[in-house]
């Protein structure tokens, strides 16, 4: 094999029909399927989605796969030459692409726990440690470390799906590193020994996925799955040690039609452009690709940012396009072919990655140095500018403090001028009185005038005496202030300067920050990570030190096996914390005796995506096992909408009778469709378990006298939706408006309308009970104004009512009964933004049931999972003690929430505190500042309501940037 350009190898898979396209006409006749082709008839028809006529295709491909295909031949062809060119150094790279249920999970990872269901990334992993076998017994010499990887890039966000505790919420950077190429920094490397070790990822990895998407109430294909195997070698032969180290891929992408459906609502885009825009980048970097023409965009998208060397660079590509060959999905297919065909086109350019352990190491530490010292220079420089900047400013502070001086003096000379004048009219004033006055008094008063006169020359004298002065000080001003002005200009030029200067140098240094913990990663992730290593395994460490001082073992040897005890250390130690975790949702057996495990009762998850169906697997022990988001108290510990901190209680005698209570009467738990009483419900095998609006479970008894019961084994998550909606009710809180316009329908329009109009209310019930649970579950921050959601018959003079979904925003000061309903006429005059607030409630949204359906309901939806991703934090109750304020801020993480109590001086200590963190400065511009503290007396001139309403506003800003901009750990010591 040869370094040098290769085209990505594109195969197409066809899918069998399922139930849903037989049920639409099966297969249709457009399609004919080659073993390296797929011809595209000449049509006539067409629907809405695509042109009514085309003409004939043709596209050719490395291989086409039609459905008699089966797991392994599939993996014969596309994985097992990939996994071949990763033995000999060359990077890999396979992804699957396709629209939601073209195959993609099915061909890419299938069913991991049978043979002959495995998909080319649990075979491949199985290969791979065949080969490595295989090699160590060519030569003995033969060394390999395999770690392995998984993340999932959800609304252009990219996860760990293996690590876990707080870390696994963080969401992940790609960078590209000049030499290495894309690194995503802080992602879990597990290291793997063998397919076991590989599976139990995979297991985990789903897990992590499954919980992700029921809490979030979403499906897996709206998001990107990578799976990336790092093989790393080393062999001597003839004395000369060779290593060598290959990545290899696997992608299974999000499902591509969304986007065409995404664009059919204008809201839907706007909202959730994140969803997409990996996939329609990769799109565009295919098409440039493949036509030469300019830069491919791969920096518009993480995916495409992080599959660069996939799609360009280092590495043998393949492609898997799935397609479905029926009628019903043809649009689909033929933009899936569209692509594929693209792709045909791309080149990369592989070459063998053959360089030493010591080498990389050496390359990392003398990058790393010289980073440091760039970065050291930078901020030398950084220092030099700030003292020069300081220095500007006290110089033009104290120009300023000189021009106010002079401006202050003005005024006094004016305000002194002012008097003098003043006084001079009332002496003139008077002048004129005495001359009225006959002649002898004045020839009495003459002396005593005169006296009057002088007084009234002096001041005039004074007068002018001060405009002289008045004069030279407005020339001494205007000089001032034009120096000032110049002063100023200067200064204020030099701070843009400067300003610039320094805003580059942040980044810089913030770039070279970056830099540093991608090659600190690295450079951990190729060492010999002592600190890594938990005491247990240093005892080992030191068993291993101890033999081979008595065995008196090579050094180099010695080395070889500390680096293997490192390694498996880390390989346990991240078992263990992934055992943990499982624990923490509730999936483990505790309490159950391990020779019981087999007849426990338990539930199972279903899910839409049928890759993610039944790996949530929770054990119900004899007694009482709780369902909610409460992680004391529940032993199922479940988030999403609907999900309380106890939803349910599941009791079980002797592994037999099962029976389900909701924990109050607002809990939703439904059995089989059917809304469970407080009286509860006895399970049966089988039964299909709803909590909540989130998670559906299979019941299962494996000693059920009744076997089956009412359930059906292989009954899926579609059809228990089915079944939820056949038997949806109206909330009663709506029931009596409902009934009243039931009863006018009839009249006016018969039976058959007021049945219809029935079936509208039960869905909008379901459906508006779902956007108050989403809207629950969001952050206030994201709730955009509006307080619950409500159902509204709406009569106009065209016809037949319409049942609609009416937002309403409450004011909390409000009494309740004060209840104001706008008339639609108003609300419509007087658009929502512009409105103020009238009352304690007001609409500020109407939408038709189908509109709020298709295009409010997914941007709630995606709100609430933002809120999944990332923890909220609000503040509940604030109370004072002693003339002492405390709040109780309420911070909802995973859907459960955590309380702390805290005074205005801890929000102001925790401001001083970050404020102070030169690595945060970034993150935190544009933080809002806290609110003023006040003085009791100001307490009062303001109004002491409003003051404490402005502070615990101005407070929740404050915590709401907060939690958008840190991640908890960041956080911690406040939270
Ligand atoms: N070649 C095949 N043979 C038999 N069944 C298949 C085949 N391909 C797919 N299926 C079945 O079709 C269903 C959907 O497949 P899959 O989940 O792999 O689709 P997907 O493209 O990954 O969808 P999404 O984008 O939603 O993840 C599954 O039940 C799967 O078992």
């Amino acid at each position: 094999m040869a370094d040098g350009a290769n085209s990505v190898f594109v195969a197409v898979r066809c899918r069998p029909p399922n139930q849903k396209e037989r049920a639409h006409g099966g297969d249709g006749d457009s399609l004919v399927i080659m073993p390296d082709r797929v011809l595209l008839k000449a049509s006539d028809w067409g629907d809405k989605d695509i042109e009514h006529h085309w003409e004939q295709k043709e596209f050719g491909y490395d291989h086409v796969f039609d459905d008699s295909f089966t797991q392994e031949r599939v993996y014969d062809a596309i994985g097992e030459p990939l996994l071949k060119n990763a033995m000999n150094a060359y990077n890999g790279c396979v992804f699957a692409y396709g629209q939601t249920g073209s195959g993609k999970t099915h061909s890419m990872v299938g069913d991991a726990s049978n043979e002959a269901g495995r998909g080319i990334q649990p075979r491949a992993c199985m290969r791979l440690f065949e080969l490595l076998a295989e090699k160590q017994k060519e030569n003995t010499s033969f060394q390999a470390t395999v770690l392995a990887t998984y993340m999932e890039i959800y609304n252009e966000k990219i996860f760990d799906l293996l690590s876990v505790g707080e870390s696994s919420k963080d969401e992940l950077n790609v960078r590209l590193h000049p030499t290495l190429g894309p690194i995503v920094a802080n992602l879990k490397e597990c290291p793997i020994q063998n397919y076991s070790d590989a599976a139990e990822l995979f297991d985990f990895g789903a897990k992590r996925r499954a919980v992700g998407a029921t809490q979030m109430n979403e499906t897996s294909s709206r998001s990107h799955a990578i799976f990336t195997v790092q093989i790393r070698t080393s062999v001597k032969v003839s004395g000369v040690t060779t290593e060598s180290q290959a990545k290899v891929h696997f992608v299974d992408l999000a499902g591509s039609e969304r986007q065409k459906k995404t664009q059919a609502s204008g809201t839907r885009l706007k909202e959730g452009i994140g969803i997409n825009q990996s996939l329609s980048t990769l799109s565009r970097v295919i098409s440039d690709l493949s036509t030469g023409r300019g830069l491919p965009p791969f920096r518009e998208s993480k995916l495409t940012l992080l599959l660069k060397d996939a799609l360009m660079g280092n590495s043998r590509t393949a492609l898997l396009a799935c397609i479905s060959t029926a009628r019903y999905n043809l649009a689909e297919t033929i933009s899936t072919l569209e692509f594929a065909a693209r792709c045909k086109l791309v080149k990369t350019q592989a070459r063998r990655n053959e360089e030493s352990r010591a080498d990389v190491i050496q390359k990392l530490t003398a990058e790393k140095e010289a980073i440091e010292n760039q970065l050291q220079l930078e901020r030398t420089r950084s220092d030099e500018l700030c003292a020069r900047l300081q220095m500007e400013l006290e110089k033009s502070e104290q120009s300023e403090r000189g021009a106010q001086e002079a401006i202050s003096a003005k005024r006094e000379i004016e305000e002194k001028l002012q008097e003098l004048e003043l006084e001079h009219a009332s002496l003139a004033k008077a002048l004129e009185e005495k001359s009225a006055q006959d002649l002898e008094s004045r020839r009495a008063d003459a002396v005593a005038e005169e006296g009057e006169v002088v007084k009234r020359r002096d001041s005039v004298q004074e007068r002018e005496r001060l405009a002289e002065q008045l004069a030279a000080l407005e020339e001494r001003k205007r000089h001032e202030i034009s120096e000032l002005e110049e002063r100023e200009r200067t200064s204020q030029e030099l701070r843009d300067k400067l300003e610039v200067e320094l805003k580059a140098q942040q980044e810089r240094e913030q770039m070279f920050q970056q830099q540093m913990e991608d090659l600190r990663a690295l450079q951990e992730s190729w060492a010999v990570d002592q600190q890594s290593i938990p005491p247990t395994s240093l005892t080992a460490t030191a068993g291993v030190l101890a033999r081979l001082a008595e065995e008196g073992a090579q050094p180099l040897g010695r080395v070889a096996e500390l680096h293997d005890v490192a390694r498996e250390a880390r390989r346990e130690e991240q078992h263990q914390f992934r055992e943990a975790e499982l624990q923490r949702l509730g999936m483990h057996a505790a309490g159950i005796d391990p020779k019981d495990l087999a007849c426990a009762p338990r539930l199972m998850n279903l899910h839409p995506d049928p890759a993610l169906k039944g790996c949530l697997v929770y054990y119900l022990p004899t007694g009482d096992s709780v369902i909610g988001s409460d992680e004391e108290r529940c032993r199922v510990r479940l988030a999403g909408a609907g999900i309380s901190a106890e939803v349910c209680a599941i009791s079980n005698v002797d592994n037999v009778r099962l029976s389900v209570k909701p924990i109050n009467e607002h809990c939703l738990v439904r059995i089989n469709g059917v809304l469970v009483e407080m009286a509860g419900h006895v399970l049966a095998d089988g039964d299909r378990l709803a909590v909540g609006r989130a998670a559906i479970f299979k019941v299962h008894i494996p000693n059920s006298p009744q076997n089956g019961g009412t359930g059906n084994g292989a009954l899926d998550f579609e059809a228990a939706m089915e079944e939820i909606e056949a038997c949806v009710q109206v909330d009663p809180q709506w029931e009596n408006g409902l009934r009243k316009a039931m009863q006018l329908v009839r009249s006016d329009y018969g039976d058959e309308d007021a049945k219809t109009l029935l079936a509208q209310a039960k869905r909008a019930s379901e459906i508006i009970g779902t956007a108050n649970d989403y809207l629950e579950q969001t952050a206030p921050s994201r709730r955009v104004d509006v307080d619950v959601f409500e159902m509204s018959i709406m009569f106009d003079a065209w016809g037949l009512p319409a049942v609609c979904v009416v937002a309403r925003a409450r004011s909390p000061e409000a009494a309740a009964e004060d209840v104001s309903l706008w008339s639609l006429d108003r609300f419509c005059e007087e658009p929502p933004a512009r409105q103020k607030r009238r009352g304690p409630t007001e609409i500020v949204g109407i939408w038709e049931l189908q509109r709020f359906e298709d295009e409010y309901l997914p941007v709630l939806q995606e709100r609430m999972a933002e809120a999944y991703h990332k923890p909220w934090a609000k503040i509940d109750k604030e109370e004072e003690v002693a003339s002492v304020t405390y709040y109780t801020i309420k911070v909802t993480r995973d859907g459960s929430d955590t309380v702390h109590r805290k005074r205005y001086n801890d929000f102001l200590e925790f401001d001083k505190l970050i404020r102070s963190k030169s690595d945060l400065k970034e993150v935190l511009s544009g933080m809002p500042p806290l609110p003023t503290t006040g003085v009791f007396g100001v307490r009062h001139a303001l109004g002491l309501v409003d003051f404490h309403k402005r502070r615990r506003d101005g407070l929740q800003k404050y915590i709401d940037f907060l939690m958008d901009r840190l991640n908890i750990r960041q956080l911690h010591g406040f939270l």
